[in-house]
Parts: structure tokens; C-alpha cells; sequence
């Protein structure tokens, strides 16, 4: 228990701590995301995820996802490789260690976009990041912008839309999130999420300066 306290402590300083984005499908948590990576690229880095579902038109394999077979997936878990992994939807998704790695090697804040499984099972790592919700203004709105966005079938939309209350009923368990964002207006969101993350961006650069002046 001290022991991880003490690395909890140390990782801390090492650097600024990564950025878990969390909430329902169809939430925005890919649109804020881009939005951030596109105005700091040099900051955030994404941690791409493998998945089993397939990719939707525009989506890259490499970028968006890496998109694997079950096969694939299980073998790569079965074999240490993956921080956590989750059943969404009917489909598996992971985190794998070499995703993080790959963000902390380039010396990138390491953002994570996963469901709340993903959540419990981060907090359980010693990654230390700091949880950020991204809710919609109601299941209404929730739903007509996932029936807008065009990329699920009936079945499949159903199963977020079930998923999605568990979902908001998660985010509003006491000292399970740092910040909730409901994201209704996109601008106002966006500035919400910009302000958390760039705090825990000057918090890295403060922590860097005074360890040096203290040499
Ligand atoms: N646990 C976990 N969840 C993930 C991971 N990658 C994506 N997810 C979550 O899986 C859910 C479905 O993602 P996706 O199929 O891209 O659909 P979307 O959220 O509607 O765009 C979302 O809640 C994501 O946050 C991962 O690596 N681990
Ligand atoms: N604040 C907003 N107002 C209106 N539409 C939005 C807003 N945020 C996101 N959207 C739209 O809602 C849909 C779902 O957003 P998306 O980023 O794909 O969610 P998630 O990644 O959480 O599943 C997309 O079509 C997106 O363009």
C-alpha cells in the first residue's frame, strides 16, 4: 500500500497526469476530442484503443482505432498486453500498455476515451490519470444525436441508448469524476474541457520548473 502510494507520488512528478475522457455514447466525447488534438497537437497525444467493431466511414485504422479481429484481441490479452479491456455494445474494446507508451514516449499528455468499465479498471492501475465526464443535456437530446450521426443500426443504437443510463447514473457517484461536463453547447463544453486539461498541463510544466530551480 506504501509502496504504491510512494510510485503514485513519484509517476505524479515524473510528469502531467493523463486525461481519462468517459461518458455515453454519443455524448461528444470524440468531437471535443479532436477539437483539443487539433488546436494542441503538441500537447495531447490519443491513446488508441484496438476494438472489434468495425470502422465507420472516415475512421482510420491506426488513428480512430486499431481494428482487430476477437481472435486478435483475446490473444493480445491473454498475453499481459492490455492495461484493461471491456465488452461494449457487442463488441470488445482495450487499452493496450504500448498505446500509453507510445503517447508518453513522444512526452504527450496521454488522453483516453473509454466507457465506465474502463474507468473502474483504471482506477485499479496505477496510471493515476484524472477523470473527466462528458455527459449530453438528457436522453432525448442524447438520442436524437446519435440517430444523427448515422453510424449505428436500430440494434445497436438501442444497446448505447440502455448502455447510456448506466452510464449518466455512473457519473454521478460521488469521487468517481474530477470534472462533469455536460456538453450542450459545443463551445461552452469544449472551454470546460479546455480549461481541466490545461490545468493539468501547467501543473506538469510547474511541477518540471520548480524541481529544476530546487538542483
Ligand atoms: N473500456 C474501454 N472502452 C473503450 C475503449 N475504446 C473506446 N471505448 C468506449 O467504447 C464505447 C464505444 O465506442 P465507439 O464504438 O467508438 O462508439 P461511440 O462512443 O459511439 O463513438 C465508448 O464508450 C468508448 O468510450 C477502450 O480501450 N476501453
Ligand atoms: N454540443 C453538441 N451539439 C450538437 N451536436 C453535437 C454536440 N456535440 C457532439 N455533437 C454531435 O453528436 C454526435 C455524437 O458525438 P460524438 O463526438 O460522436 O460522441 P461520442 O464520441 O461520445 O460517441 C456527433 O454527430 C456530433 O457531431
Amino acid at each position: 500500500m506504501f509502496m504504491r502510494f510512494i510510485y503514485k507520488r513519484l509517476s505524479a512528478m515524473a510528469g502531467p497526469r493523463p486525461v481519462v475522457l468517459s461518458g455515453p455514447s454519443g455524448a461528444g466525447k470524440s468531437t471535443l476530442l479532436k477539437k483539443l488534438m487539433k488546436e494542441y497537437n503538441n500537447v495531447f497525444g490519443f491513446s488508441v484503443s484496438h476494438t472489434t467493431r468495425n470502422p465507420r466511414p472516415g475512421e482510420e485504422n491506426g488513428k480512430d482505432y486499431h481494428y482487430v479481429t476477437r481472435d486478435v484481441m483475446k490473444a493480445g490479452i491473454d498475453k499481459g498486453e492490455f492495461i484493461e479491456n471491456a465488452e461494449f455494445s457487442g463488441n470488445m474494446y482495450g487499452t493496450s500498455k504500448a498505446a500509453v507508451q507510445d503517447v508518453q514516449a513522444k512526452n504527450l499528455i496521454c488522453i483516453l476515451d473509454i466507457d465506465m468499465q474502463g474507468v473502474k479498471n483504471i482506477k485499479k492501475t496505477d496510471l493515476n490519470p484524472i477523470y473527466i465526464s462528458i455527459q449530453p443535456p438528457s436522453m432525448e437530446v442524447l438520442e436524437k444525436r446519435l440517430r444523427d450521426r448515422k453510424t449505428e443500426s436500430e440494434e445497436s443504437l438501442q444497446k448505447r441508448l440502455n448502455a447510456a443510463k448506466n452510464e449518466i447514473e455512473f457519473s454521478k457517484k460521488p469521487g468517481i469524476f474530477d470534472v462533469v461536463i455536460v456538453n450542450d453547447n459545443l463551445e461552452d463544453a469544449y472551454d470546460q474541457l479546455k480549461n481541466a486539461v490545461l490545468e493539468v498541463w501547467e501543473s506538469g510544466r510547474v511541477k518540471v520548473m520548480s524541481s529544476s530551480a530546487n538542483r
